[in-house]
């Protein structure tokens, strides 16, 4: 799965911020020469309450560079994916001259995505000029692929094109809205060229950066499990309880039926939890003692949220000793029968 993304041009961060939804990511990069550009939504790219509440499994970590796309900066070596979406148009024809060198021969990532205005869809416009006055040029299709394919010969990488914005009918012949490349670096060979990781070329200045909460660090691993082990003994105790419940409304009708022939109740308790797996059918059940309600910590590790979660029995142990009662031997939770509340 690809982890790392940098989005070079990313003016007002909104690609960043929808990327960071997916769970796969790792980091995340923004790079602008407009450090304003950058600042003006850096909050839309914090980690929000829901985030804790219900961290990723991977840390994920956004920055912000302020910097320019025609320098290197070590920091964005190798990632998986670089985009640069309506940014090539922007630079002059020295910049654009060095992009490739610097994308593709510096940084060398697994895939490239570059999109551009397509110039044969612009007569569709009512002013048929730029489209932004900032532009330096605005290509065609043939010229943009005939570009794109000669950096994908020299650096390794095999291009696709496609687009976004369909022609409206009867102009289907001009092609997209706006153009893209889809660059690949070949593998195999790239293998071969691997070059020792260059270091120490900071030249980006940070301008913001977060790091979201994942179950990779212990603490948010820690509540994680805590959350789910309560959640879990108090949803096995109401089933009881509601057990018990059915069991006295049948023993007081069969009390008032046939006065005197029920049976005493029980004091060790086995619920049948009929909603849970077979495996966990397997482990060691609930049971109680006086007021007290014990859980297994056996069953509670076959729960898959919480196998999930620990390594083994000893470390689901440790996560929740500091936060949930254990009996003297530590092998199971235990919560009083009637603490509602709690
Ligand atoms: C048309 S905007 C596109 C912004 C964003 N990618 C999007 O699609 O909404 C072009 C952006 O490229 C930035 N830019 C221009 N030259 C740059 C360079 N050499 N390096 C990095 N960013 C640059 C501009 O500041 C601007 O934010
Ligand atoms: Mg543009």
């Amino acid at each position: 799965p690809k982890k790392e993304v940098a989005d070079l041009g990313c003016g007002d961060t909104s690609l960043l911020w929808m990327l960071k939804f997916h769970k796969c990511l790792e980091l995340l990069v923004g790079v602008d020469t407009n450090e304003e550009k950058l600042r003006r939504k850096e909050y839309k790219l914090s980690p929000l309450v829901g985030d804790y509440l219900k961290p990723r499994e991977r840390t994920l970590t956004v920055t912000l560079y302020h910097g320019s796309a025609v320098e290197r900066d070590s920091r964005l070596l190798g990632f998986d994916l670089i985009t640069c979406i309506e940014l090539i148009e922007h630079l002059d024809s020295e910049d654009l001259a060095t992009f490739p060198k610097v994308v593709f021969g510096f940084l060398s990532p697994a895939m490239v995505v570059i999109s551009t205005p397509n110039s044969e869809f612009n007569p569709l416009f009512p002013a048929v000029t730029l489209r932004d006055s900032d532009h330096r040029f605005e290509w065609n299709r043939m010229q943009f692929q005939t570009w794109a394919l000669d950096v994908a010969n020299l650096y390794n990488y095999s291009v696709e094109f496609t687009g976004v914005g369909e022609p409206p009918a009867g102009a289907e012949n001009v092609g997209y809205c706006t153009q893209i490349g889809i660059f690949r670096k070949n593998m195999a060979k790239a293998a071969e060229l691997c070059v020792p990781e260059q270091h120490g070329e900071h030249v980006y200045k940070v301008v913001f950066t977060a790091t979201y909460p994942s179950l990779q660090q212990e603490k948010y691993r820690q509540y994680a499990v805590v959350n789910e082990v309560i959640s879990q003994v108090y949803d096995m105790r109401r089933d009881l309880l509601e057990r018990l419940k059915l069991q006295d409304d049948r023993d007081f009708a069969d009390t008032s039926a046939d006065a005197g022939t029920s049976e005493a109740p029980c004091q060790c308790f086995q619920p049948v939890l009929t909603r849970f797996s077979a495996n966990m059918e397997k482990t060691p059940k609930p049971f109680c003692v006086g007021n007290v309600f014990y859980v297994p910590l056996e069953r509670l590790f076959s729960l898959p949220k919480v196998k999930h979660l620990c390594i083994n029995i000893e470390m689901l142990k440790t996560l929740i000793a500091d936060t949930v009662m254990l009996n003297s031997d530590g092998s199971a939770v235990m919560v009083d029968i009637h603490d509602e509340d709690n």
